[in-house]
């Protein structure tokens, strides 16, 4: 028992020194960071595809359902992946300039993920609070509350957010696995690449004995929006440079009662920021949670 307890205790303590490690890279940003374009850190609606705010209309308009919501999507097999487009590629365009100018800046960098060696964390970067929170609270949230009702796609409390490169010198593909998330959206945001499809297997909590695989073409500017749990990665570019923002969405509600990772009620520890999204994060006397399996 002793033994357990020391094991949980140093994995705690691990924990906070990412998250410290974490807040000192994004305080040295905030302080000497020279941006680029300024404009990209705060969502402004001219940065949205003229298609995808008709969707979020459509997704607060009072008599908006998931049939209605259907047919502003393209909707891949019963896997529940739908594209739609995001962004506009002007947008794009000044964004991966952004994204380039920091990568050549002398900043401290932290990996996006435990896969993907090339990408930036915009939390580090400063573009959370201004960017990808009204991203989610405002635009993707009614549009994921049609879609996902039953992963709590209409509280999706947290995020963690992130850029993925893959080039020829650097990664050029993502081996098969589930995000930390219940919903997930991938923006492809350039630049010009060949293949480097998505591919999307069963659903983790639902797997078949001999599992099926769809392939995905990312289209420049467009998003899709999958389940976390929807087994999935990407093949092997062949030309030319991919970027993608990644949204992991999770909600709180869903989470607290079943940690996606472990299959398991959470063991939660106190932690800063979102945490992994565990416990409501705008109530004052609650404390941000970590749940100690779950991988970072
Ligand atoms: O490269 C991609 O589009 C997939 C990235 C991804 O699945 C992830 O980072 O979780
Ligand atoms: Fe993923």
């Amino acid at each position: 028992m002793a033994a357990v307890l020391r094991e949980i205790e140093a994995e705690v303590q691990r924990r906070k020194h990412l998250v410290h490690q974490s807040a000192e890279r994004k305080a040295i940003i905030s302080q000497c960071y020279k941006r680029k374009h300024s404009e990209v850190y705060t969502l402004q609606d001219s940065f949205l595809a003229p298609g995808f705010l008709e969707i979020v209309r459509y997704c607060t308009s009072p008599d908006a359902n998931l049939h209605g919501l259907l047919r502003y999507t393209e909707s891949f097999s019963d896997k529940r992946i739908f594209r739609l487009p995001v962004f506009t590629e002007e947008f794009c365009q000044a964004f991966i300039e952004e994204l380039e100018n920091f990568e050549q800046s002398d900043m401290p960098k932290g990996r996006p993920n435990s896969m993907n060696n090339y990408g930036v964390l915009l939390n580090e970067l400063g573009m959370d609070e201004s960017f990808i929170t009204p991203l989610r609270e405002k635009y993707l949230r009614p549009i994921t509350a049609l879609l996902y009702p039953d992963l709590g796609g209409a509280c999706l409390d947290s995020h963690k957010a992130f850029v993925v490169k893959y080039s020829l010198h650097e990664d050029l593909d993502l081996s098969s696995h589930y995000d930390n998330a219940e919903v997930t959206l991938n923006v492809s945001l350039g630049k010009d690449f060949t293949e480097g499809n998505l591919y999307f297997g069963d659903f983790r909590q639902d797997p078949s004995p001999v599992p099926s695989y769809i392939e995905v073409e990312h289209v420049g500017t467009q998003g899709l929006l999958h389940r976390g749990g929807q087994i999935h990665g990407a093949l092997p570019i062949a030309s030319g440079e991919r970027w993608n923002l990644i949204i992991w969405m999770r909600s709180s509600a869903i989470r607290n009662q079943l940690c996606p990772m472990c299959n398991q009620k959470p063991q939660l520890v106190e932690a800063e920021g979102f945490g992994d999204g565990f416990t409501e994060t705008c109530e004052e006397d609650v404390p941000e949670t970590v749940d100690l399996c779950s991988v970072w």
